[in-house]
């Protein structure tokens, strides 16, 4: 694309240079990625600023840079837009050279401190079942049909953003699921992102290091509501799909112009609404009433806020044109998400769970739903976030798991560049039982859980989920949680058999 023509998108500029002949085949942030041709956009972030890489991305190729501060000395006679936003014009500029392929797709946003994952691929899932070509957008992966792309944020910035969109596009994708994750929406990272449809899940404290309060979190969640837009799009209504339980959903309503759908596991007016709800060990059932219609489903999740999640799902897809009864048919044979309650098959008779609950809002869900099957002993694995995190929810953590498990193996998430031990001090202050220990290498804690349950118990890994690595002292290493499990069970496995044999 020639550089005029990328110019011409901004109203408010000072151009240095010679654009006319610039031809632009690749747009960058990251000094490290450019390639002959980049348009290089000097992002001045959270930890360093990208003008001070201007050099090394001219010396790489770039031939056109997007800045806000002088840069003169580094580029030389490279031309320059100098703007005042970068990051604003990076998500205008992006959009524009991928020829806006958010307005060509059917895009369906999910946002709430829990849920965005599963309530993804309950989605997916419908609209594969359906036989239709599908995209996700998220934080295990980007996918594109089958074709999985890496991602190191559950919502990219808008160069990758609009990148992996217009890969949709080329691939013919009909829908695209994307999780917004509130930092995404903060940091302006979804800007231009023409959505049909934005689904609310859930608000409760996280990331409060960013947000500072509740309210600011909850305003930055309802961006995604307020920027579906005033108008139709390609002709079709705007939806907006909130969780009547939540308080929150009170505001939202009033903060999106979009036609609202709602859905409830209690207020029979909702427009989604679960009922009967029957919990076994490996599935749910429920009679979902919508549309003046009774549906019963049968879901191969537990709890309850799966059932929420469900209730998403379907009101998503059927608001954008899939039949309830057909979601219904498809969800019966959802195979799950990766990390999210994934039961570890073991010869022990020892229930194994993995889970990614990490607030004490999906902790407290996820303990009511455990509290639901048989077991003897219920242990749990956990530990918190280290290093710039909202360390608040500490305590609240460690109370939840101590008051309702019969033992608690405290351990390391990502500690990152803080000392494990003040993080697992913190999850149990003010406790004054013994019924848990500190491990702070996280595989041998999965070892010691292993170690200490028997037939019967139900041993839950939470906190980690899906996750590939552990982030600590400044370098990552890889780590597998259900892997780990799955080894340490059949280790113990092998190891009892010896004994019995002897
Ligand atoms: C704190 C934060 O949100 N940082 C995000 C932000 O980075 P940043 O702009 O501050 O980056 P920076 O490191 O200061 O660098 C500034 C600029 O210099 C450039 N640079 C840097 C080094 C170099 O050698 N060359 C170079 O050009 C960088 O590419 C960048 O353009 O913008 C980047 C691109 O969009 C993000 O990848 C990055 O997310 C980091 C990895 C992160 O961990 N973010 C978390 C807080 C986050 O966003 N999480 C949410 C999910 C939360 C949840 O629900 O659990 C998410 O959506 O991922
Ligand atoms: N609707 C929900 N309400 C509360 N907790 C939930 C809900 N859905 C899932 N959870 C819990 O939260 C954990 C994370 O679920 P999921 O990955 O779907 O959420 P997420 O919003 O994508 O989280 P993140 O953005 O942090 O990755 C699950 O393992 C489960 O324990």
């Amino acid at each position: 694309m020639n550089g005029l023509e990328l110019a011409n998108q901004i109203a408010i500029k000072k151009i240095v240079g010679d654009i006319t002949s610039v031809e632009v085949v690749n747009l960058q942030q990251d000094s490290r990625k450019v390639t002959p041709g980049t348009a290089f956009f000097c992002v001045d972030g959270e930890y360093v600023d990208g003008h001070h890489y201007a050099d090394k991305a001219a010396e790489s190729g770039a031939v056109l840079f997007i800045a806000s501060k002088d840069i003169s000395s580094k580029v030389g006679d490279i031309p320059v837009i100098y703007v005042n936003d970068v990051k604003h014009i990076m998500a205008k500029l992006a959009n524009h050279f991928y020829d806006y392929p958010s307005s060509k797709l059917n895009m369906i946003g999910v946002t709430g401190t829990n849920g965005k994952t599963t309530v993804t691929h309950l989605i997916e899932w419908i609209y594969r079942k359906n036989n239709q070509d599908t995209g996700i957008i998220g934080t295990i992966y980007r996918k594109v049909k089958d074709q999985i792309y890496p991602t190191i944020n559950t919502t990219p910035d808008p160069l990758i953003m609009h990148e992996t969109l217009n890969e949709m596009v080329k691939e013919q994708v009909s829908m695209c699921a994307c999780e917004v994750s509130s930092h995404a929406l903060f940091q302006g990272r979804i800007w231009g992102v023409d959505f049909n449809t934005a689904v609310f899940t859930n608000l409760t404290p996280d990331h409060l290091e960013t947000h500072k309060t509740m309210e600011e979190y909850g305003t930055v969640k309802s961006l995604l509501f307020a920027q579906l837009g005033n108008t139709l799009k390609n002709g079709k209504a705007r939806f907006g799909v909130i969780n009547l339980d939540d308080p929150f959903a009170e505001k939202l309503i009033y903060r999106t112009s979009a036609e609202l759908i709602t859905y409830s596991l209690v207020d029979e007016s909702a427009h989604f609404f679960a009922k009967n709800m029957k919990f076994f060990t490996d599935k749910t059932t429920f009679d979902l009433v919508a549309n003046g219609e009774v549906f019963a489903v049968e879901l191969p999740l537990v709890g309850d806020f799966n059932v929420a999640n469900t209730l998403a799902a379907i009101a998503a897809s059927f608001v954008n044109g899939i039949q309830i009864q057909d979601a219904v048919t498809a969800l019966a044979s959802f195979e799950g998400v990766s990390g999210r309650m994934q039961g570890i098959e073991n010869d022990l008779g020892i229930q194994a769970i993995v889970d990614y609950a990490h607030t004490p809002d999906g902790l407290e869900k996820l303990i009511g739903t455990l509290k639901k099957l048989d077991y003897k002993k219920l242990m749990i694995m956990i530990g918190h976030d280290g290093g710039n995190r909202d360390n608040s929810i500490r305590p609240a953590l460690g109370k939840l798991s101590l008051d309702n498990a019969d033992y608690v193996v405290f351990t390391s998430v990502n500690p990152r560049n803080e000392d494990p031990t003040k993080i697992m001090t913190e999850m149990v202050a003010d406790h004054k039982g013994e019924n848990y220990e500190f491990v702070i290498d996280r595989k041998e804690a999965i070892y010691r859980m292993v170690e200490l349950a028997e037939a019967g118990d139900l041993i839950v890994f939470c906190g980690k989920g899906h996750e590939s690595l552990q982030h600590l002292d400044g370098v990552s290493i890889p780590f597998n949680e259900a892997e780990y499990v799955r080894q340490a069970l059949a280790e113990k496995s092998e190891t009892l058999k010896g004994i019995n044999h002897e």
